[in-house]
């Protein structure tokens, strides 16, 4: 070996005193952020199934590895060769504590029962190592009550191959970086070496040579960041070694528990064909989110880019016309720009099922008979999609027979128009921090223009919706989260000014009963569920809301038991 010096450390995970391997685990990732484990309970036998597996897999036809898309950028198949690397592919799969998406990877590359089995048995014991990895981490800085602070973090997993050429042996293969992740696993190959890891101390590379059964560990960007400065991120980089002249390098199954702010609310194709698993979906997501993009939602394209066009018209109206939107209820009629709110001008109309209303709403705007139709249309097909949608949760619940309770329930449009500016960039845009006052709102938001976030309750933190073209955003709010007895996530969200260009959306609600009162179908109710909320009608619900000025879910404690 031509770099030695530095010898990589290799940590017995055996170690029978928790507190002298955490030790040792800080030690390492603080001095080198890059150490080898043994005896780290991933059994044998199934690293080296995976490695058939993966090794098989690499095998299909090109038209199958690309089926392998994007989840995240970079994240599906890439072909990508260099002079050195001349035949570099990567396969990958977020989030591999995701069992539909592991499944939907199986799929893409036509893997057998048998190796599905050995990918969610891998899965699950390289999350667990690396869950105990970082908790280790987190005691061995006395932080024994965040020790679970990674629980929902996604996992990346990317499985590389180098076909290595003769006449590039000592070529750098894989360039020089640092994994963007908080802890890496890597399986590398226990026959060819060619991984290599910086000494922050030199600056200079060593390699990690090969050990049978064992598993390298990396650090990555979100440790640095996290233990402010004191892991590591340790650079690293790939290196064609003399062997592959003989024989390919066959690299590595990484795993990547990456940070939050990769947090992915769910897209749900509606297209699916078990109802079961259909409204399981949705159940999950409303629970988890209360939040996610529908695909393949029966609403027609060419409706959806009508409806844009129609509303986009609407708002080129002089300021006299648009004013004579006047509210039926509070905030249901037009709100113009103003120097408090010089960012978003909005449109409303209250109730879309109601076809008088609905003809006030185009007399007031001088909507041409054309936009009349579309207006109709659109919100006769987003109603009967809202309906679906709040069936199929019933359902999912096994309540049946309730599922017509929002047969009688109004409607609302809001339609915004965000006039984003060079100066607003990475301000708030004029709707705030705020859930939905009724039950469940359907969003057709602008498939160019960012700027929607919304909260993951379990960190606090919030996460963008990036536009996704023909999709619909479902937000479930107040009323949703009163009559599922609180199981319902009545999600936050803003919109944020992200780009200097116009953004338009159209939010539609369904609210709820106006007039009677909703409370939680006996179902929700048991001894480990008490009932949390007051019956109240959506009229109440608002008036609270109003009277209070608690508009980001904080007013359903004025009529909670507690
Ligand atoms: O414009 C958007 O994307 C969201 C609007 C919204 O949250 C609302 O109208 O309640
Ligand atoms: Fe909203």
């Amino acid at each position: 070996m031509s770099n030695t010096g530095v010898v990589f450390p290799t940590i017995d995970l055996g170690e029978l005193s928790d507190e002298i391997l955490n030790q040792n685990l800080r030690e390492a990732g603080e001095r080198l952020g890059c150490f080898r484990v043994i005896n780290h309970g991933v059994s044998l036998s199934l690293m080296s199934e995976m490695k058939k597996t993966v090794m098989d897999l690499f095998e299909r036809p090109y038209e199958v590895k690309v089926r392998n898309t994007d989840v995240l950028p970079g994240s599906g198949y890439r072909f990508r060769p260099s002079e050195t690397n001349p035949n570099y592919e990567a396969l990958g799969l977020v989030d591999l504590a995701s069992p539909q998406a592991l499944n939907t990877f199986c799929d893409q590359l036509d893997a057998s029962a048998e190796q599905r089995e050995i990918m969610v048995k891998y899965a699950e014991a390289i999350h667990g190592l690396a869950e105990d990895l970082s908790r280790r981490l987190a005691e061995s800085y006395g932080l024994a009550d965040t020790t679970n602070f990674f629980k929902s973090w996604p996992i990346q997993f990317s499985i590389n191959k180098c076909h290595f050429k003769p006449e590039t042996v000592g070529k750098v293969g894989v360039q020089a970086h640092t994994d963007f992740g908080f802890l890496t696993i890597l399986q590398d190959d226990e026959n060819v070496g060619g991984f290599e890891a910086m000494d922050p101390s030199s600056g200079t590379f060593f390699p990690l040579s090969p050990l049978t059964n064992s598993l390298a560990i990396n650090l990555g960007d979100m440790a640095t960041i996290w233990s402010n400065g004191r892991l590591g991120s340790v650079k690293h980089r790939v290196r064609c070694e003399a062997k592959t002249s003989q024989r390919p390098l066959f690299s590595n199954s990484t795993l990547k528990i990456m940070p939050a702010t990769s947090v992915i609310f769910p897209t749900i194709d509606l297209g699916e064909v078990s109802d079961e698993i259909l409204n399981q979906k949705l159940r999950e997501a409303s629970e988890r989110w209360g939040c996610y993009r529908v695909i393949n939602h029966g609403v027609s394209l060419s409706l959806m880019s009508d409806m844009k066009k129609t509303i986009m018209d609407l708002f080129e109206r002089p300021y006299e016309v648009k004013m004579r939107n006047t509210d039926v209820q509070q905030w249901s009629g037009y709100t113009a720009q103003s120097e408090i709110n010089p960012y978003n001008e909005a449109l409303g109309l209250y109730d879309t099922a109601s076809p008088q209303a609905v003809n006030t709403f185009c007399d007031q705007l001088e909507a041409s008979a054309e936009q009349r139709e579309i207006m109709v249309k659109y919100a006769e097909a987003i109603r009967g999609l809202a309906k679906d949608l709040l069936r199929r949760l019933a359902e999912s619940y096994g309540l049946a027979d309730t599922t017509n309770f929002f047969k009688s329930w109004p409607s609302v449009f809001r339609i915004h128009k965000y006039h984003f500016k060079a100066e607003a960039v990475g301000k708030p845009s004029g709707v705030n921090l705020h859930t939905d006052w009724g039950f469940l709102t359907i969003l057709q938001d602008d498939e160019n223009v960012s700027g929607l976030e919304a909260m993951d309750p379990s960190s606090g933190t919030f996460f963008p919706l990036p536009p996704l073209a023909n999709s619909l955003a479902i937000n479930l709010g107040d009323m949703a989260t009163i009559w599922s007895n609180g199981r319902l996530c009545n999600v936050k969200h803003r919109v944020q000014c992200n780009e200097a260009k116009t953004r338009f959306s159209i939010a539609s609600f369904l609210l709820g009963p106006m007039d009677t009162d909703l409370e939680a179908p006996s179902e929700f109710v048991d001894a480990e569920h008490p009932r949390l909320y007051k019956a109240i009608s959506h009229k109440g619900y608002r008036s609270l809301r109003m009277a209070t000025n608690l508009h980001d879910g904080e007013a359903l404690k004025l009529i909670s038991y507690e």
